[in-house]
């Protein structure tokens, strides 16, 4: 706390979950090289990275399913490691392997899985009743899983990790291999979870799916968090601010001194610069006087992708 915040008797705002230098080792395989974040309580919260990059690591340390050789995780102040009953209390895990007993009908499993996080008798099955109103699957309560599609499996599995009403929901990757409609439902089920206070982790290698959901979005790569802000932040930040410039006829690209690099894409170039403005001016100018037969000239927007490709230096391809 500094001085101002004790003269105007303010609390400092405390990160709901604290990330600090997380190390992990396989054998030989080095999964974490010291992985930070933080995480500010009611946010949305996106885990970015290739397959490989330690997301699925990172979120079994937190949930206390393994543990870091080094750093620690901190929710509420309280280590993760040391202190199962806040990850049971607070926690819920959506892990990448759907794991429900198939034979079993979803009402069922959830209760199975209810009665794990110590729930019972009527509350258990009042809170059964109301996740599966929020996965929308009420009216297949009563079937087996096994006649369920893998969309429908997983919003039985992300039911399974609401029934304690936890405080903070991470899902690790739940959106690969299943059907549009199940995913839409599966959006619509965290942002208003989210809105009603649900802190939310989701890690993903879409980047199309951290920019839907998520206010905030750290990228991670080789173990690593190499960058952590807000959409508009990292694109202010990491973003490409350049230019496309096509030319027709056997044309060389313009050399201007505010151009820091010009590289070939597709029958033009990407002429990148932190001077957008003054350069499109000089381009509009140069195109009248030497008579060129511009095909297209437009300001690149920055985006996710060269956020990526500048903070890992590789494309996130899936
Ligand atoms: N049980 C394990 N034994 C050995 N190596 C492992 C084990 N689990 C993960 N790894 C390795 O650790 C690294 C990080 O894996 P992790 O599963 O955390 O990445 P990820 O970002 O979740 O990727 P994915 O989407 O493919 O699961 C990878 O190189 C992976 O091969």
């Amino acid at each position: 706390m500094n001085a101002l915040d004790i003269e105007q008797g303010q609390r400092p705002v405390e990160p709901f979950l604290e990330v600090e230098g997380l190390t992990k080792v396989y054998g030989k395989q080095q999964a974490l090289n010291g992985v930070s974040f933080t995480v500010q309580a009611g946010s949305s919260f996106g885990l970015l990275g290739p397959n490989g990059a330690g997301k699925s690591t990172t979120m079994k340390i937190l949930t206390g399913v393994i543990k870091a050789n080094e750093g620690s995780a901190k929710l509420f102040g309280k280590d993760v490691s040391k202190d199962q009953s806040v990850v049971s209390k607070y926690i819920g895990y959506v892990p990448q392997e759907i794991t429900l007993y198939e034979q079993l009908s979803a009402y069922d499993n959830l209760y199975f899985f209810g009665q794990l996080y110590g729930l019972a008798g009527q509350t258990l099955k009042i809170r059964i009743h109301e996740v599966l109103e929020q996965t929308g699957l009420s009216d297949r309560s009563k079937d087996p899983v096994k006649t369920f599609s893998g969309g429908m499996k997983r919003r039985i599995n992300i039911a399974a990790a609401l029934l304690h009403r936890p405080k903070l929901l991470i899902l690790d990757e739940p959106t690969v291999g299943i059907d549009p409609q199940s995913r839409n439902h599966i959006f619509d089920m965290i942002r208003s979870l989210n809105q009603a206070g649900t802190t939310i982790i989701y890690s993903t290698h879409y980047m199309e799916e951290v920019e839907a959901l998520c206010d905030e979005i750290a990228i991670i790569d080789n173990g690593l968090v190499k960058a952590q802000g807000g959409l508009g932040e990292l694109l202010e930040r990491y973003g490409r601010k350049a230019i496309y410039l096509e030319i027709g006829g056997k044309v060389n690209p313009p050399e201007l001194t505010q151009v820091d690099q010009v590289i070939k894409e597709g029958a033009g170039w990407i002429l990148e610069t932190e001077h957008v403005s003054e350069v499109m001016k000089s381009l509009l100018l140069m195109a009248s006087q030497r008579d060129w037969d511009v095909k297209q000239l437009e300001i690149v927007r920055p985006s996710l992708e060269n956020v990526f490709l500048t903070v890992t230096g590789t494309a996130l391809r899936d």
